[in-house]
């Protein structure tokens, strides 16, 4: 039997921070011993999220307050640009600390990349080395090492999955990656904001951030460093009126005589044993209904009438496979719990 571990969830009145919140109350080796705050710290979390009324937790406090003697591991759910400095303080204060940042702060290894995506140079460059990036899937080894891991985006999750494994192997065109991502709106997370009102989002679909959103950079790194050299997808976000999901369609172009099927038996050769990644069978198309709610991923493949091009397509909810679920995987990792603790639950379907 396993001691649990006491856990702080920093950004507990975000929506990852309450996905945190209810992925570790069922977690067989996970202690929830605090959680933090910003405008609403000293609220009680039933008040801020009432789904969690009538359970136990620790009153919304800020970083701060948090007594790091007794924390083992940090979730660090804030927005981007205000996390470098907290984690480094949070090191400052006690070295032996795991972290798992959900913010894209530690995801780029390339500070000139940082900058350049970012608009202000990297603050932490002695812990971004360190740093482990956090697709669970493919990079085991070195997360499993780490004490800092950072999660990536929930758009990065869902493209890196599929295309990784054929890049690795030379089945498609590195420069002929073009992916089209769609997700609901609980990615823009809970803070107000005009551009996210159900009157300007609602009955309708648009694109943002179309030739310059910042999870190219996170789809860059990984995509160069598994081709061998710089590929250059064309990443085009959708927003669509849903509260969770990401749903990418990614055409490729087949390489050295590949064919759609060939890729289909890569991905399921690769994932074959995973316990949150499902490829399903040649030429059947996922849902994102599917796998609201849950931590799994479903990867489909499909062949295009022309012989030398397929579509890929990946889904996944982007606040558990894409933020919290992946996070507590992290955790699970790093701390040696089974993989799987605290991340069972099916999809809600309908
Ligand atoms: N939503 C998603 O699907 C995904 C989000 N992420 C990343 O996860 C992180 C959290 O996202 P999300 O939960 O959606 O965001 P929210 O806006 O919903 O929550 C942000 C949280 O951070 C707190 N906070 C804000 N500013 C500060 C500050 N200066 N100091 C301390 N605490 C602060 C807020 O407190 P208060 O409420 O009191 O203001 C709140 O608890 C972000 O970096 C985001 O990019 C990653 C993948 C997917
Ligand atoms: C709907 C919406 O706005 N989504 C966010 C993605 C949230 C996320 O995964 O990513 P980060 O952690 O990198 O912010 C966006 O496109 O910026």
């Amino acid at each position: 039997m396993t001691d649990p571990i006491d856990v702080a969830i920093l950004g507990a009145s975000g929506y990852t921070g309450a996905e945190l919140v209810r992925l570790l109350l069922r977690h067989p080796h996970v202690r929830i011993a605090a959680l933090t705050a910003d405008r609403k710290a000293g609220q009680a979390m039933a008040d801020v999220f009432p789904q969690f009324s009538g359970i136990e937790l620790p009153r919304l406090t800020t970083i701060a307050e948090v007594d790091l003697d007794a924390i083992d591991l940090v979730f660090c759910a804030l927005p981007h640009g205000t996390t470098q400095g907290v984690i480094a303080d949070l090191f400052a204060r006690k070295p032996s600390l795991k972290v798992v940042d959900l913010s894209a702060d530690f995801r780029l290894a390339d500070p000139a990349a940082y900058e350049t995506w970012y608009g202000h140079p990297h603050q932490q460059l002695a812990l971004q080395e360190e740093a482990a990036f956090g697709v669970v899937e493919l990079n085991r080894e070195a997360i499993a090492k780490a004490r800092l891991v950072a999660n990536p985006g929930c758009h990065s999750t869902t493209s890196i999955l599929p295309v990784v494994p054929l890049l690795k192997d030379k089945l498609i065109h590195p420069d002929q990656i073009v992916i089209t991502s769609a997700t609901g709106m609980s990615g823009a997370g809970r803070a107000a904001k005009e551009e996210m009102l159900f009157s300007e989002v609602s009955e309708g679909v648009h694109a943002y951030g179309v030739g310059k959103h910042r999870h190219t950079a996170e789809l860059d790194q990984e995509f160069d460093k598994a081709a061998g050299r710089p590929a250059r997808a064309t990443f085009t976000p959708l927003l669509i009126p849903m509260n969770r999901g990401i749903y990418a369609t990614i055409t490729v172009t087949l390489e050295g005589g590949a064919t759609a099927e060939q890729l289909h038996e890569t991905l399921a050769r690769t994932y074959a044993g995973e316990p949150f990644v499902t490829v399903l069978p040649f030429g059947k198309v996922p849902q994102s209904r599917h796998v609201r709610g849950s931590n799994g991923v479903q990867l489909g493949v499909v062949a295009d009438r022309g012989p030398d091009r397929a579509v890929l397509i990946s889904t996944l909810d982007n606040l558990t496979k894409g933020a919290s679920g992946q996070a507590v995987q992290n955790m699970n990792l790093i701390c040696r719990f089974p993989e799987t603790s605290g991340l069972e639950q099916l999809a809600i379907f309908p």
